[in-house]
């Protein structure tokens, strides 16, 4: 990108940091094009010192001058974030919001301004890994669409879609899939624990089984169930394990999970 361009966070959390820790590492932007806003002092101090970015505590500063802003606030406080933006936003701003639920229709008309991609990353961008689905309203001009192309492409795999509500279904799968990849993990090691591995032990099985399984199904192209068999001896060991976690309906578990966090999605929108 330009390195006349500036960038803003409008909040400092967890995913903003994720963010600008993937834009620096590939070296998309410097240091001194971004700047990022927190109201908690504590925060700013953290990532000014971790990254060597500017930071504020007002919005409005933050927002002035940026070519891209990132929108990283909680969707409780968008509401009243887009009221103190409102009418502050240069024409040729890209706002680029990454709220749960929050669409481009309610961004547009909450903060008057018509250039909006909305993206849903997931956390594994911290490590450059990530997976994010997003939507650009049309406005959005060219330069812009690319813009954002390499922003994302920075935190891992990106997916453009043409259809909003798709990025409402993919939090429930890639936004909040992390969390219930860790649940397993954390499920996993503990019944290595419980046999007797030390809790090192079974993190490396663990790590090294679903890292491997990933690799395995993404080299090969095979279906899951092809790949399940292969482990699954007719008589043997696997069979039962198999048979205690359907008696347990993992998959209808897992889908309700997915379907339930589509939903919550949904209702966060609503919040602003
Ligand atoms: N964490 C995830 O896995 C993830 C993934 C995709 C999208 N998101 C979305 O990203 C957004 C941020 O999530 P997060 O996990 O980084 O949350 P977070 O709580 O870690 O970060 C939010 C930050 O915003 C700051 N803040 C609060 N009020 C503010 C205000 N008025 N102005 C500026 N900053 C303010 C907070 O102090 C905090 O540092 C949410 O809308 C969430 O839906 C999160
Ligand atoms: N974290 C956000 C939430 O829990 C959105 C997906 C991941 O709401």
């Amino acid at each position: 990108m330009r390195s006349d361009l500036q960038m803003a966070f409008i909040g400092s959390g967890v995913m903003a940091e994720a963010m600008i820790s993937g834009l620096l590492a590939k070296k998309v932007v410097t240091a001194d094009q971004i700047i990022a806003s927190d109201p908690l002092e504590s925060r700013r101090l953290y990532m000014q010192q971790t990254y060597s970015i500017r930071t504020t505590s007002h919005n409005t500063e933050a927002i002035q001058g940026a070519a891209i802003a990132v929108l990283s606030v909680k969707p409780q406080v968008l509401g009243s974030l887009m009221q103190t933006l409102r009418g502050k936003i240069a024409l040729d701003t890209l706002i680029m919001s990454i709220v749960a639920g929050a669409s481009i229709t309610s961004l547009s008309q909450g903060l008057n301004h018509a250039s909006i991609v909305r993206a849903m990353p997931n956390t594994p961008a911290q490590v450059g890994m990530g997976m994010t689905v997003w939507s650009a309203s049309p406005e959005v001009t060219e330069v812009q669409h690319s813009y954002s192309k390499i922003i994302l492409q920075a935190l891992g795999e990106e997916m453009e879609v043409l259809h909003e509500y798709e990025i409402d279904r993919a939090t429930g799968i890639s936004g909040a899939g992390p969390a219930f990849v860790f649940l397993l993990i954390e499920a996993i090691i503990d019944a290595g624990v419980q046999m007797g591995f030390t809790r090192d032990q079974a993190q490396i099985l663990t790590l090294q089984t679903i890292a491997g399984s990933v690799e395995l199904m993404r080299r090969t192209n095979e279906h899951p169930t092809k790949l399940r068999n292969q482990v699954t001896s007719p008589g043997g060991a696997t069979a039962v394990g198999l048979y205690e976690l359907e008696k347990g309906r993992i998959r209808t578990t897992i889908c309700d999970a997915v379907f339930a966090t589509f939903e919550r999605t949904q209702k966060l929108g609503k919040l602003s």
